[in-house]
């Protein structure tokens, strides 16, 4: 709805609520733009986006099925599976081949547009209207302040990993002082390791934590692991899933129906009609997904009887964070074995280290990723990256936040970022870094609620044992915060939960601190070399 400024001088009144239901309301977006210039906007998404739902490769080998592979589940398996360096080169060549390589004569046109847009909102470009919702003018160096103090966790984990790799795939693959090349990390943008842990955890005889194999006994569907994530919510006096959720979501890919299977929530604003679609198999990564995608449902559920303007997260990544704060208990080998997914746990310092190891290859191993995806957008959005050095950026990115390189050199004909969803469907990313940093705070304010966290005597009920299951407590301090919606400012619902009014990275910290000083350790015991290096070139022109 437009809201004439003219007839309502809204920045002029004085209550405060009307005041901010106004200045929500006012901002148009992309709908300021002339009408043909939206229309043409609106196309180059759904372009790219059905470009990049539609993809597929070619399966490796020269076997004459040619059969071809679909991202989810063709090569996600592959990417757990294979430890064939060649296979894995292969799909993520292929992959970027059938993406990006294809979307990138499209993304010039698109930044233009989206740049007049943000012009029209009275921004200076679309980065600054990305991150409006963050409320403070100096977001961006904060986010450089977080990072930095992250790193030194990441330098940790970066060479452990590294060297690990190097003992199983050798010095012909992968040296013990470069970047990791991206192909080896389980994932096919290297955001997250987790699927590495199986060969790389510091104390391999320690039976593993791996569900994946218990749901599939115990004839795990896609639907059950919803049951299972709902019950979850339930405990703690949250809200269940309506009817129409189980009736209207789709949570298996129907098979020769085309769909963008990336995950996604969905809130029709009638207060009733909440929906998931996620092309889910069954495994423990996708079971966290769930958990993740219901963390959207259960906002839209709380702040469902708000007015319109006020039903949305507190800021973009507190929405992300619902999920994964809850997961975060959800993946405590105390409650997988309280549900069955886990035969019996052992209380060891082993034990402990594997875990944090497990968790820090997703959560921490993410932050130079969930950071780099914007700040390379912003720099195009920002005229600092143009056109012709697409490429070229991307990689010096990857390569001095996450230190890691391409398994084959690359040029300006590829475009690496167009291989990400939300590069194509036009989602921003600092929402995730954002929310990386906030779940650990909500997740510290809730155990102390569920009284599983001392403050006071931090190690004597550690962060990582932590469960708050069935703690209704807890669960009622998450719902006052959710009720909240975008109706104030992110501080005073961060605040309302953990009495704090900031982003802090702290609570992160203090969860993986054992591991930290374990791998500190290690990697002294090992002469491991800190960082990266290379003399490899990075940048090549189009040829
Ligand atoms: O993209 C997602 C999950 C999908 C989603 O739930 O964040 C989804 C993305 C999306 C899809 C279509 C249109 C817009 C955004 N977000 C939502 O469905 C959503 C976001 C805000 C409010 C309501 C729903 N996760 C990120 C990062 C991540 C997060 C957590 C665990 C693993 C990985 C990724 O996979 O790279
Ligand atoms: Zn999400």
């Amino acid at each position: 709805m437009w809201v004439e400024t003219v007839k309502y001088p809204w920045s002029t009144y004085k209550d405060p609520d009307i005041k901010r239901q106004f200045k929500l309301m006012s901002v148009l977006g992309t709908d300021a733009l002339p009408e043909d210039k939206l229309k043409k906007l609106d196309e180059i998404v759904s372009a790219m986006e059905s470009l990049y739902g539609r993809a597929t490769i070619p399966e490796y080998g020269d076997n004459n099925l040619n059969r071809t592979l679909s991202l989810e589940p063709d090569i996600n398996d592959i990417l757990d599976k294979s430890t064939d360096v060649n296979e894995l080169k292969h799909v993520w060549v292929q992959w970027r081949e059938a993406t990006g390589k294809k979307i990138r004569p499209m993304y010039a046109e698109y930044v233009k547009l989206s740049n007049e847009a943000a012009r029209l909102n009275n921004y200076t470009d679309n980065a600054e209207f990305w991150i409006r919702g963050y409320d403070v003018d100096d977001f961006r160096p904060r986010m450089e302040h977080l990072w930095n103090q992250i790193k030194p966790l990441y330098l940790q984990i970066h060479a452990y990993v590294r060297r690990k790799l190097w003992e199983l795939y050798g010095s012909s693959v992968i040296t013990r002082r470069g970047p990791i090349p991206a192909h080896l990390l389980g994932d096919m943008w290297a955001q997250s390791w987790e699927r590495l842990d199986d060969f790389t955890r510091p104390y391999p005889t320690i039976d593993d934590v791996n569900p994946t194999s218990a749901m599939i006994n115990q004839n795990y569907t896609p639907k059950k692991m919803f049951k299972v994530a709902e019950e979850f919510f339930t405990s703690l006096n949250l809200s269940a899933m309506p009817q129409t959720f189980w009736e209207k979501s789709i949570l298996e890919k129907p098979n020769g129906r085309d769909l963008v299977c990336h995950a996604s929530a969905w809130d029709f604003y009638d207060s009733n009609d909440f929906r998931i679609k996620q092309c889910t198999s069954v495994n423990f990564m996708d079971f966290i997904t769930a958990h993740h995608e219901m963390g959207h449902i259960q906002y839209f559920l709380q702040y469902k009887d708000l007015p319109f303007i006020y039903r949305d997260g507190a800021n973009e990544g507190f929405h992300e964070a619902i999920g994964d704060t809850i997961a975060l208990s959800v993946s405590t080998p105390k409650h997988l074995h309280k549900i069955g997914l886990l035969p019996k746990t052992s209380r060891t310092y082993e034990a402990d280290i594997n875990y944090l190891y497990k968790i820090g290859l997703d959560k921490v191993v993410f932050l130079p990723f969930g950071y780099l995806m914007d700040l390379w957008r912003w720099n195009v959005f920002k005229g600092l990256t143009t056109e012709d050095q697409y490429n070229c950026d991307w990689w010096k990115l990857k390569y001095s936040y996450q230190g890691i390189e391409p398994p084959v050199t690359r040029t300006e004909n590829d475009f690496d970022p167009g291989s990400k969803y939300h590069i194509v469907g036009n989602v921003p990313y600092i929402r995730y870094f954002v929310s990386y940093i906030v779940q650990f705070q909500f997740h510290q304010a809730l155990c102390e609620k569920a009284d599983q966290f001392d403050p006071k005597n931090p190690t004597s009920k550690p962060l990582h044992e932590c469960d708050i299951y069935q703690s209704k407590n807890a669960g009622n301090a998450f719902k006052d915060m959710l009720k909240l919606g975008s109706s104030k400012p992110w501080f005073d619902a961060m605040e309302l939960l953990t009495g704090q009014r900031e982003m802090d990275a702290r609570p992160l910290l203090n969860y993986f601190n054992p591991l930290y000083e374990w791998l500190k350790n290690e990697n002294k015991r090992t002469g491991e070399h800190l960082g990266w290096e290379t003399n490899k070139k990075i940048c090549f022109k189009k040829d």
